[in-house]
C-alpha cells in the first residue's frame, strides 16, 4: 500500500524563515501514468514527503549556488557519509547529447539555443528528481526549480531569450509541477560573492564556459539572492540553509562540518 505523509519544518534551524502559505500539497492521480517505465509501484510521489513500508522517513536535500561556487566539491564531501546518495548535475549530458553540445551552443548564441538548452535540462533534472531513493538522504545538485527561475528568467530578463520560447519553456515548467511531485525538504545555499564565482570558474577552465563575462556571473547571483534570500521573486518550496562559500577549502570543510547534523536532520 502507498503510504506518504508531511513532516514537520524545522524554521528555527534555519536563516531564513520558511512562509507556512509556501507548503505545497499536490495530488497528482495521473502520475502512474506519466511515470511508466519507472518502478514507482511502491512509493508515493503524490507528497513532497516520501515513505516506502518499513524503510521509514526520507529527505532530499538542493545543493543551490551560482556556477562555480562550490557545489561538486560540497557534494564530495558529504558523498563519503554513508546513508547519503549525492546527484550531481548532469552537465556531461547538457555537453553531450547525441553528439550535440547545447551548453556550448548556448553560450555561443544565447537567442539561438537557450531554449534548446533549457528544455533539455528542465528534461533531465526531471529525470533526477524521479529517480528512486536509493538512500535515506539525497543531496541533489541544483533542480528544476533554479533551472526554471535562474537560468531560464535570466536568459529571457537580458532579453536573450525570444518571449514565445520563455512562453513554451513556462507552461512545460508549470505543467511538470502541477503534475508530479518534486520533493525537497531543505535547499542548502552557497552564498559567494560574484567575484569569486568567477575567479573559480576561470580556474576550473571548462571550455564552453570560456565567454561567460563577470556581469552573467552578477545576474545569475541577484537572481538567487531575491528568490533565495529576499524572497522577492519566486516560491521558495522548502527551508534554505545559508552557507557562506567565499572561504578557502579548509574552512568550507569545516564549515560543512558544522552543518552536518542541520543537513542530515533536514525531515525532522
Ligand atoms: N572553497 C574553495 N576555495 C577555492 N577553490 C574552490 C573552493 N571550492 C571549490 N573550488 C574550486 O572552484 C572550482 C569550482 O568548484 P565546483 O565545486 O566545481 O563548483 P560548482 O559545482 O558549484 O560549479 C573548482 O575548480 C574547485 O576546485
Ligand atoms: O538551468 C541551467 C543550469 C545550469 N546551466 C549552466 C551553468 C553552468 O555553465 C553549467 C553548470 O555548471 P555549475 O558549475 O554546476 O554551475 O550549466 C544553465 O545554463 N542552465
Amino acid at each position: 500500500m502507498i503510504v506518504g505523509f508531511f513532516c514537520r519544518v524545522v524554521l528555527p534551524l534555519y536563516s531564513h524563515k520558511y512562509p507556512s502559505t509556501h507548503v505545497l500539497v499536490r495530488q497528482t492521480p495521473a502520475l502512474g501514468k506519466h511515470l511508466s517505465g519507472r518502478s514507482r509501484s511502491s512509493t508515493s510521489v503524490n507528497h513532497r514527503k516520501l515513505v516506502r513500508n518499513g524503510e521509514g522517513k526520507k529527505s532530499v536535500i538542493w545543493l543551490e549556488g551560482n556556477i562555480a561556487s562550490g557545489k561538486t566539491t560540497c557534494l564530495e564531501y558529504f558523498s563519503k557519509t554513508s546513508d547519503i546518495e549525492v546527484l550531481t548535475e548532469p552537465v556531461s549530458k547538457w555537453r553531450n547529447v547525441q553528439g550535440c553540445n547545447p551548453l556550448g551552443l548556448m553560450y555561443q548564441d544565447p537567442s539561438r539555443w537557450g531554449l534548446t538548452l533549457q528544455t533539455y535540462v528542465q528534461l533531465t533534472m526531471l529525470d533526477r528528481h524521479v529517480l528512486p531513493m536509493a538512500s535515506p538522504i539525497r543531496m541533489m545538485e541544483r533542480s528544476i526549480y533554479s533551472a526554471k527561475y535562474i537560468f531560464v528568467e535570466n536568459l529571457y530578463k537580458s532579453g536573450k531569450m525570444p518571449e514565445v520560447d520563455f512562453a513554451v519553456l513556462s507552461e512545460w515548467f508549470e505543467w511538470i509541477v502541477k503534475n508530479i511531485a518534486i520533493p525537497v525538504d531543505l535547499i542548502v545555499y552557497l552564498q559567494t560573492s560574484p567575484q569569486t564565482c568567477y575567479e573559480r570558474l576561470k580556474q576550473r577552465c571548462r571550455e564552453e564556459e570560456k565567454v561567460i563575462p563577470l556581469e552573467y556571473i552578477e545576474s545569475i547571483h541577484n537572481l538567487y539572492e531575491d528568490w533565495l534570500i529576499h524572497h522577492k521573486s519566486f516560491e521558495v518550496p522548502a527551508p534554505v540553509l545559508v552557507m557562506p562559500a567565499d572561504h578557502d577549502l579548509k574552512k568550507m570543510l569545516h564549515q560543512f562540518e558544522e552543518n552536518r547534523e542541520k543537513i542530515l536532520m533536514a525531515n525532522c
